[in-house]
């Protein structure tokens, strides 16, 4: 595939990032300075590469091209100062359906606003490798829960699920079978399963369904657009919302954003964002004209609810913390415990709380509970913290000074396609976009540093294949869900300061989403030792090659790889506790069969899947249930 201007507005299902690629990481190795295919013998006894030709900067560009990487895209960075960047619309004013109150039950179809919401060719559709994701679900709770095994048998608002049809969404995931039941009933969840399987939907459904039934009565307060004395300037009303959603990057709200006003299209129900870097006059005069559901950022929310003519969280029913770990995490810990409390509604026995994330470490999982009910939900697709098969894992030795080189050769030797590079810093960001840049790459790139109207400008720019190679730092890419990410590469593998094997799975997870495949490629230093067992464990897990210098970290054949993270103390106590038939709760780490569901005494149930020869679920995934925390 050819990445030529035409082929930047391909559909996504053509760039889906099905192939794995070509064989480039092998073909990098030979290419690259210093950087060496095997263990460290084979390092110390390579011979010396002969120095690479300098080329011409027009020479490099005119690899590029004949590579198939389309034209690069120059940023004007002085733009930004005189106008603000690029004429697009803020994401955070994204066009939404706009209810009038003349509307009865159901609402008029708006086309435009239905192509730009469902339409976008941009947009994720399920791929061809969906069957690989895994279906073994563990859940405790104070229920059994029966996983829903269609979207039409869920008991949802029937506009919620003529949104969910035309999101093109045929069946539920896995986490969306046990959290859309479990999230409906009322009770508070705490939901982790693999990058990529459709946690948003998961929460999104369920909650929007049960207030659209109540939205008359329930909706916030909305100007009084027919009143004679209505004024735009001063007529905005108290954002009131019903729901907060609370997500740890600016991007991540954005695209929750999205997902919202698709869920919301033709409802009563007006979702809003908030996020720093967006205007606030933008923001606020959004909020002025009602919200039900509002979707941010901690800074931003923490800032909004110290001014109470713009918010009040006194009507909140659903408080959702969506990459929960990493807002778990102590950085967070002041903004947090603001937004748990909720103002004036904590009180409120009708509140309910929601976790969810792909990685959920013993610490998080410890501080989790302190903020959910007794009888809360725990469902877990997989381990928590696992990747899946659907991401091909490569890592490569190299030396550290040789790794600009080394991602230059590598871009050149694969298919084009959307790549995204991480960076453990700032600068090392700025320099290799540069860098690559200068070598006729069509890059972009993302950090914290970069104004707003920068960060969404080269998301849009990566988005939409204008610059298919975006570079950026770890942290800001939890939960991107691009369409189309057919290569991961690690230029810096997160060690422990920067979040760890935990980072590794989230950022290795931007490629191989609901069902495609992808490529990760890893550079591995002499830096980086510290996360070499839990890279190979990893590795293992996924049935990925594990190289030749991490060979000796490979558990023996046959034994089970030790993940250090699999359990709690307060659930290996519980073990022993069941009670009347009901399971002792499932372990973090342990895969619950069917068979070990049984054998526990617990509830064997149904994964509710679909026959796996037809692109769906084997339906032999298993629930266990337990009473008690986890
Ligand atoms: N039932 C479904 N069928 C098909 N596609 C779905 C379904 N549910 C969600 N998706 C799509 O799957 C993609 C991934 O979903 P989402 O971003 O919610 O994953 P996630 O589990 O939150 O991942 P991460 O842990 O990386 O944040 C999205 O593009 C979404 O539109």
């Amino acid at each position: 595939m050819s990445w030529g201007n035409e082929t930047t507005a391909a559909p996504a299902e053509e760039t889906n990032g099905d192939s794995w690629g070509s064989d480039a990481a092998a073909e990098t190795t030979e290419n690259t300075d210093g950087a060496t295919e095997g263990g460290e013998g084979e390092t110390e006894a390579a011979a010396p590469q002969p120095p690479k030709p300098v080329l011409s900067k027009e020479e490099y560009i005119k690899n590029a091209r004949n590579q198939g990487w389309n034209e690069t895209t120059a940023f004007d960075y002085e733009q930004y100062n005189r106008t603000g960047g690029d004429n697009a619309d803020w994401a955070g004013a994204g066009t939404k359906y706009e209810f009038k109150g003349e509307y009865g039950d159901v609402a008029p179809e708006v086309p435009e606003l239905e192509l730009l919401l469902f339409g976008g060719e941009f947009q994720m559709k399920k791929g061809e490798h969906y069957k690989n994701l895994p279906i073994d679900a563990a859940v405790e709770g104070p229920k059994k829960i029966d996983p829903i095994k269609s979207f039409d048998d869920a008991g949802l608002h029937p506009v919620v699920l003529d949104n969910v049809k035309r999101c093109g969404y045929a069946e539920p995931t896995p986490i969306q079978q046990y959290v859309v039941p479990a999230a409906m009933s009322g009770a508070d969840v705490v939901a982790v399963s693999q990058t990529g399987s459709g946690k948003t939907a998961a929460y999104m459904i369920p909650v929007l369904s049960n207030l659209m039934g109540k939205a008359k009565k329930l909706c916030g307060p909305r100007p009084k657009y027919d009143d004679p004395s209505y004024n735009p300037k001063f007529s905005n009303v108290r954002a009131e919302p019903l729901v907060v959603i609370v997500v740890p990057t600016r991007e991540l709200a954005m695209q929750i954003f999205d997902e919202a006003r698709r869920m919301c299209y033709r409802s009563m129900l007006r979702p809003c964002v908030a996020y720093g870097g967006l205007p606030m006059g933008i923001m606020c005069d959004d909020l002025g004209k009602g919200c039900d559901i509002l979707i941010a950022t901690p800074g931003r929310l923490c800032h909004l609810m110290e001014k109470p003519d713009l918010l009040t969280m006194s009507r909140i029913k659903y408080t959702i913390i969506d990459e929960a770990d990493e807002m778990l995490n102590q950085d967070w810990a002041e903004e947090l415990q603001k937004i748990m409390a909720g103002g004036d509604s904590n009180d409120d026995a009708d509140h309910t709380y929601m976790m969810f994330s792909a990685t959920f470490p013993k610490e998080a999982r410890k501080m989790a509970r302190q903020y959910m009910a007794d009888d809360h939900y725990l469902i877990r697709v997989g381990r928590a913290g696992q990747a899946h098969k659907n991401i091909r894992q490569e890592i490569i030795q190299v030396d550290r000074d040789s790794k600009r080189d080394a991602v230059y050769d590598l871009l050149m030797a694969c298919d084009p396609g959307r790549t995204l590079i991480f960076c453990n810093s700032k600068p090392s960001v700025d320099l290799l976009d540069d860098f690559l840049y200068n070598r006729g790459l069509p890059t972009t790139s993302i950090h914290a540093d970069r104004g707003q109207r920068e960060r969404e400008d080269a998301l849009r720019a990566f988005r939409t294949g204008r610059c298919p190679i975006l570079i950026a730092t770890g942290v800001s890419a939890r939960g991107w869900d691009v369409a189309g990410v057919q290569h991961v590469i690690n230029y810096d593998l997160p060690s422990n300061m920067y979040g760890g094997i935990q980072e590794y799975v989230h950022r290795i997870g931007r490629t191989g989403r609901i069902g495609h495949q992808g490529l990760a490629t890893s550079f591995y230093t002499d830096r980086d030792e510290e996360l070499q067992q839990d890279l190979v464990n990893i590795l293992v897990e996924c049935e990925c090659e594990v190289p030749e210098f991490l060979a000796h970290l490979k558990p023996e054949e046959g034994a089970a790889v030790d993940f250090d993270d699999d359990t709690d103390d307060e659930a290996e106590v519980e073990e022993t506790a069941g009670e009347d038939g009901v399971a002792a709760p499932a372990a973090w780490g342990a895969e619950t069969s069917a068979e070990e569901g049984a054998d526990a005494g617990g509830f064997a149930a149904d994964a509710g899947g679909f026959a796996a020869d037809d692109g769906g679920f084997k339906a032999d995934g298993a629930a266990a249930v337990s009473v008690g925390g986890w």
